[in-house]
């Protein structure tokens, strides 16, 4: 049996168990990522990470979701690592590596700022199966004449999300009945994370997310950088927004020199144990 330590820490509210397995392999199998992250029986969590040694950055993040399957990157957890990997260095920036790519992230204040690289908003790039405009994606749920929600946007961060666009924030029971449906729809061979933004201003959008593989969260760091790229995308908002999540607010901004896409959040530490494996 081995034990590793772990950090328990939260992005918004989006949260997560970090594990250190820089000196001590880490490679839990999808049921076993699935037990650690289960509210009732485990330590309980959105994702799973690992922080492993990297020859080219800081450290490497691995991810996975509630349900024990892989993921190329988080967003939030992103903002977590680089927040534990300056506190252990004393830097003000260090250089996290994921299997979506390098990510910087620096303090700015007590909040931390990640660069999450430019959007990829080719159909193909997003994953969708069929060749289609990724500023408007030809879907609909809800009778032809009156479906309740239409034409997302679609924007891949590293990982896929469609974001629809709505006049009023919807209720739990609506993110979860429709959320679970389009996560696995056949347009996205790989799975889907799906936005529900609710432009308020053109820097102000209230974002809820029900996320591939973890379902409904608090806050999904990826996501509120799709759901700027894509309202930028529809004319709706300006190329920097604060996005208003379930568990707090986070600052998203779409550089235009650079293309790269910048979100700035807090970061919050619960408690620390370990695991036996
Ligand atoms: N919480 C995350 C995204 C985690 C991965 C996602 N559920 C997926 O399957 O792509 C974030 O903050 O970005």
């Amino acid at each position: 049996m081995a034990t590793l330590s772990f950090v328990k820490m939260n992005g918004a509210g989006n949260d997560f168990v970090v594990v250190h397995a820089r000196d001590q392999a880490f490679s839990p199998g999808e049921e076993q990522a699935r037990a650690i992250a289960d509210r009732s029986t485990g330590e309980g969590c959105d994702q799973l990470i690992a922080i492993e040694p990297s020859d080219t950055a800081d450290g490497f993040m691995r991810v996975w979701n509630a349900d024990g399957s892989r993921v190329e990157t988080c967003g939030n957890a992103l903002r977590c690592v680089g927040w534990l990997l300056m506190q252990a260095s004393g830097k003000d920036s260090v250089v996290i590596d994921t299997v979506a790519g390098p990510t910087v992230a620096r303090r700015d204040g007590d909040r931390i700022e990640v660069d999450m690289g430019p959007p990829r908003l080719a159909w193909d790039q997003v994953p969708i199966a069929e060749e289609m405009d990724t500023r408007n994606i030809e879907l609909q749920i809800g009778p032809i004449d009156d479906p309740v929600l239409h034409t997302p946007g679609a924007v891949s961060m590293g990982n896929p999300h469609v974001v629809f666009f709505m006049d009023h924030t919807p209720n739990d029971g609506f993110v979860r009945g429709s959320g679970s449906l389009i996560e696995h729809h056949p347009l996205f061979p790989e799975g889907v994370n799906v936005g529900y933004a609710h432009v308020m201003a053109r820097d102000h959008i209230r974002l809820r997310v029900w996320e591939r593989g973890a379902g409904l969260t608090k806050a999904c760091g990826t996501g509120a950088c799709a759901a700027l790229v894509a309202s930028v995308r529809r004319g709706l908002c300006d190329r920097a927004a604060t996005v208003t999540v379930d568990g707090g607010e986070l600052t998203i901004r779409w550089d235009e020199a650079t293309d790269h896409v910048f979100m700035t959040g807090p970061v919050a530490v619960e408690r620390t144990g370990t695991l036996t494996l």
